[in-house]
């Protein structure tokens, strides 16, 4: 987009059509979870949208997307601030970027000499806050800053436990996400009932947790796994790896295909294995989260506003096209 070639009329014509399409997918995905386009399209044409804006202030529209403060979350739930960042995940795309990431981390932090593997769970981000090992709190990721109150619907989840091994005070971070099965059976379901069917799990995995009824949240089989704190002060263990092991020792359901991995050869072959076997998981995965395995050192690295530095997801290509190229090739 070439601001400098665009006189006004020309920038608020292209404002004006980015508007509509963007209030549509706004609508998708914070409505009824179901956007029509990836989050990178809605980005990239919002993006478009402010920069025009930026560059024409007079051709701002007060009902602009761009004029809502925070997006346009839920007015129904109460929010829920996160004093501790729900942060999300860097993402690359090949493994050469995935070598450069790790030799890149290794340079900057010599230490760094062990890694956690995990799968990355495509579901929702949620927050569970306990009290004297009772569940007080369950919350959405939300922007990061804050989310949504979720409270009485983690409720129904059967894997959430109500109270932990151990009366501790912890707030515990992980995906929520709905089983390929429970998928299938709920869409052929609303198929009979004659509603709209939900495209992949996660959206209905999203669009059952944000439920204003915690009885629809209840007939809707999700599940968990856990796989953050969000403070590390809570736990004895040093690691990723040993604080994976101590949630399930407090109850929480945490994915066991988790591998401890010491060089890009290790890595490599964890994500061979798991995108050979990617169709035979229960649940859906879009990739692998690479973690750096020391607590300390994941302090010490950091993290961006949005992302952390010491861990990244490999995303796996699409399973749609991952079909259709099976059918190309068929045909
Ligand atoms: N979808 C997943 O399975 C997943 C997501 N996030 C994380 O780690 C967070 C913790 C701090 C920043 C990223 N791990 C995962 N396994």
């Amino acid at each position: 987009l070439d601001l400098k070639q665009l006189t006004e009329a020309e920038a608020a014509q292209r404002a004006a059509a980015l508007r509509p399409q963007l209030l549509q997918w706004g609508k998708e995905y914070y409505e009824n979870d179901q956007p029509s386009v990836p989050d990178a399209e809605y980005d990239q044409a919002y993006n478009q949208l402010v920069q025009l804006e930026t560059a024409f202030p007079a051709i701002v529209t007060p009902d602009s997307p761009t004029q809502r403060v925070g997006g346009q979350v839920d007015s129904e739930f109460t929010k829920v601030p996160h004093p501790i960042p729900m942060l999300s995940l860097g993402d690359v795309f090949s493994a050469d970027e995935l070598n450069e990431f790790v030799v890149r981390l290794q340079k900057d932090y010599p230490a760094v000499q062990e890694f956690n593997c995990e799968l990355k769970i495509d579901g929702l981000s949620i927050s569970l806050r306990y009290e004297q090992g009772r569940l007080v709190q369950g919350s959405t990721r939300g922007n990061g800053l804050i989310g949504e109150d979720i409270t009485a619907n983690v409720k129904t989840i059967a894997s959430i436990p109500q109270r932990l091994s151990r009366p501790i005070d912890i707030e515990v971070r992980g995906e929520c996400y709905m089983g390929k099965d429970a998928f299938l059976k709920l869409n052929e379901r609303r198929e009979l009932e004659g509603k709209s069917t939900f495209a992949n799990p996660r959206n209905a995995a999203a669009g059952s947790l944000r439920q204003l009824d915690p009885k629809v949240t209840a007939a809707r089989h999700l599940s968990t796994f856990m796989y953050n704190v969000a403070d590390y002060d809570d736990l004895e263990t040093t690691t990723q790896s040993g604080l994976l092991a101590e949630l399930k020792e407090l109850g929480f359901s945490v994915d066991p295909d988790y591998q401890v991995a010491h060089t890009l050869d290790e890595i490599n072959a964890y994500i061979e294995k798991y995108q050979a076997q990617r169709d035979q998981l229960s649940y859906g995965i879009d990739g692998i989260v690479i973690k750096t395995n020391s607590l300390a050192l994941q302090t010490e690295i950091g993290h961006t506003v949005k992302v952390p530095k010491w861990a990244i997801a490999y995303k796996f290509p699409p399973e749609e096209a991952h079909v259709k190229i099976d059918a190309i090739e068929w045909t």
